[in-house]
C-alpha cells in the first residue's frame, strides 16, 4: 500500500526527456510557474533512451511503465541506468521545488533561523550588467555545480564565494537574487547585528542545509564598527566553512560590500572569496536594459543624446534610474526626459574623476564616480590604506585598469 517511490522517479525522468515530444499525441498540462506547459507521457507511448551507448524503450501501458532492454546490453548497463534515474530525477525535483527565505532571529527556541517564502522575481535577464560579465557569472556557477566530485577527492569544502561590491543601487541584493533563482537554492540572510558570538555563527552555519546561498551583506561596514559580536576571527572561520559537517553539501557564500579597500586583506584572500564582481553605476548599456525592462523600450530618439551625457561619466545608480522611469512609465518620453534631466543636474560637478590620494587602489573608483570619492575621503582619514596584496581570486570586474 506503499508509494513507489522509483515508480515516481521514473515518472519525472521520462518526462524530462526530450523523445516525450516525438510522441504523435501528448497530454499537456499547465505547469506551476507561471505560463508553463508541461508535455505529459501519453498511454502506450514509446520512449527511447540512450544510455552508455545502449537502446532504452520505455512502454506506458496504462501507467505501467515497462522497460525494455537488449538482453546483451543488460547485465551493463541496467543497475547504473537505474542510478542514472535516480540522480537525475532528485536534480529536476530540486529544481522545481518552493525556494525559501531564512532570517536569523535572536530568540533562539525553535533554531536559529525563521523561513518565508523566497519570491524574489530577479533574474540574470533582468540584472543590468555587462553581457560578458554575466555570461561569466553563469559559466562559473555551472561549472561549480559540475565540480561536486573534484572538491570531494581534494577533501575541501564544496562551496563557492563571491564579493559584490560597488555603490548603493547598484544590483546587488538583486543580484543575489538572480543567483538563488538561478540555482534554485535557498537563501540565508545572515543579519550580524542579531548574532550574538563567534559560536553563535558557528551554529548558523551548522543548522543552513546544503543548496543554499549564505549572504552577509554590508560585511565592510559590520567589519569597521568596533563594538561587533563576532571577531574577525570567527567571521574569516565562518568563511572558511570549516565546521560544515558533510562535504558534499554544495553552498555559495555571497558578501555585499560598498568598497573593498578598507577591508583587512585576510577576508579577501584568495580561497576565501573566489569571485570579485563589481557594481559601478549606471552606464549607458545599463540604460539600456533598464529602459527595456522598465518602459519596454529597445531604442528611442533621446538615446543618442543621453548616450553622449553618460560618455562624460555618470554618478547615478540604476536603482535611482530605475525609480525615475517607473514614475513615468506611462510616457517613455517624459521618463528619458526626466532620466536626462537627472543625469545633467548629478553631473554638475560631481563627474569628477581624478583622485590623486588613492594611489594603487583608484583603479577600484574609476567607474564609480563621485560616490567613490566622496566614500573615499570618508575613509581616507580614518583608516590607513593597507597595501592590497596582489589578490590571486577570480576578479570578474571589467573596469579594475581603468580610472587612476
Ligand atoms: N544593475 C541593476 N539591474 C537592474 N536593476 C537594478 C540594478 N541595480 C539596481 N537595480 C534596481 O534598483 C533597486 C535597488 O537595487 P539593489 O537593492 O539590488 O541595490 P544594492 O546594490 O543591493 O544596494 P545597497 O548597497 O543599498 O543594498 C532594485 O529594485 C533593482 O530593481
Ligand atoms: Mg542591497
Amino acid at each position: 500500500m506503499q508509494r513507489n517511490h522509483l515508480y515516481h522517479k521514473v515518472w519525472v525522468y521520462l518526462n524530462s526527456l526530450t523523445s516525450v515530444e516525438d510522441s504523435d499525441f501528448t497530454n499537456l498540462f499547465t505547469g506551476k510557474k507561471p505560463n508553463e506547459i508541461v508535455l505529459r507521457l501519453d498511454p502506450n507511448q514509446i520512449i527511447e533512451d540512450d544510455f552508455l551507448g545502449a537502446k532504452i524503450f520505455w512502454i506506458n501501458e496504462d501507467n505501467n511503465l515497462l522497460l525494455k532492454i537488449r538482453k546483451a546490453d543488460k547485465r551493463r548497463v541496467l543497475r547504473p541506468y537505474l542510478q542514472h534515474i535516480h540522480s537525475v530525477s532528485d536534480d529536476l525535483e530540486d529544481q522545481k521545488r518552493d525556494l525559501k527565505l531564512y532570517m536569523n532571529v535572536v530568540d533562539n527556541q525553535k533554531g536559529r533561523w525563521r523561513s518565508a517564502p523566497f519570491t524574489h522575481p530577479s533574474t540574470f535577464e533582468t540584472i543590468a550588467m555587462e553581457a560578458d560579465l554575466k555570461n561569466k557569472v553563469k559559466s562559473d556557477l555551472e561549472s561549480f555545480l559540475k565540480a561536486k566530485q573534484y572538491y570531494h577527492r581534494l577533501g575541501r569544502v564544496w562551496k563557492r564565494s563571491y564579493l559584490l561590491y560597488g555603490p548603493s543601487g547598484t544590483g546587488k541584493s538583486s543580484f543575489i537574487a538572480a543567483l538563488a533563482n538561478f540555482l534554485s537554492y535557498d537563501v540565508y540572510d545572515i543579519g550580524l547585528s542579531k548574532v550574538s558570538d563567534d559560536s553563535d555563527l558557528k551554529l548558523l552555519l551548522l543548522q543552513s542545509t546544503a543548496k543554499s546561498v549564505i549572504v552577509i551583506e554590508d560585511l565592510d561596514r559590520y567589519l569597521s564598527e568596533k563594538s561587533t559580536a563576532s571577531s574577525l576571527s570567527g567571521i574569516l572561520n565562518f568563511m572558511d566553512g570549516i565546521l560544515t559537517s558533510s562535504c558534499g553539501n554544495e553552498r555559495v557564500m555571497v558578501f555585499t560590500m560598498n568598497g573593498k579597500d578598507h577591508v583587512d586583506p585576510a577576508i579577501l584572500r584568495p580561497g576565501r572569496i573566489d569571485v570579485h564582481i563589481h557594481f559601478p553605476l549606471c552606464d549607458f548599456t545599463a540604460f539600456k536594459t533598464l529602459a527595456n525592462n522598465y518602459l519596454g523600450l529597445k531604442d528611442h530618439k533621446l538615446f543618442p543624446q543621453v548616450e553622449e551625457i553618460f560618455q562624460n561619466g555618470s554618478s547615478l545608480s540604476p536603482a535611482e534610474i530605475g525609480e525615475l522611469m517607473i514614475a513615468n512609465r506611462n510616457s517613455p518620453s517624459r521618463a528619458l526626459k526626466s532620466v536626462i534631466n537627472a543625469l545633467q543636474s548629478e553631473g554638475d560637478g560631481r563627474s569628477s574623476k581624478s583622485l590623486d590620494e588613492g594611489g594603487e587602489t583608484s583603479g577600484v573608483f574609476g567607474k564609480e564616480g563621485a560616490n567613490a570619492v566622496k566614500e573615499f575621503k570618508k575613509w581616507y582619514g580614518l583608516l590607513r590604506v593597507k597595501s592590497s596584496r596582489k589578490s590571486q581570486s577570480l576578479d570578474l570586474s571589467s573596469d579594475q585598469k581603468e580610472g587612476g
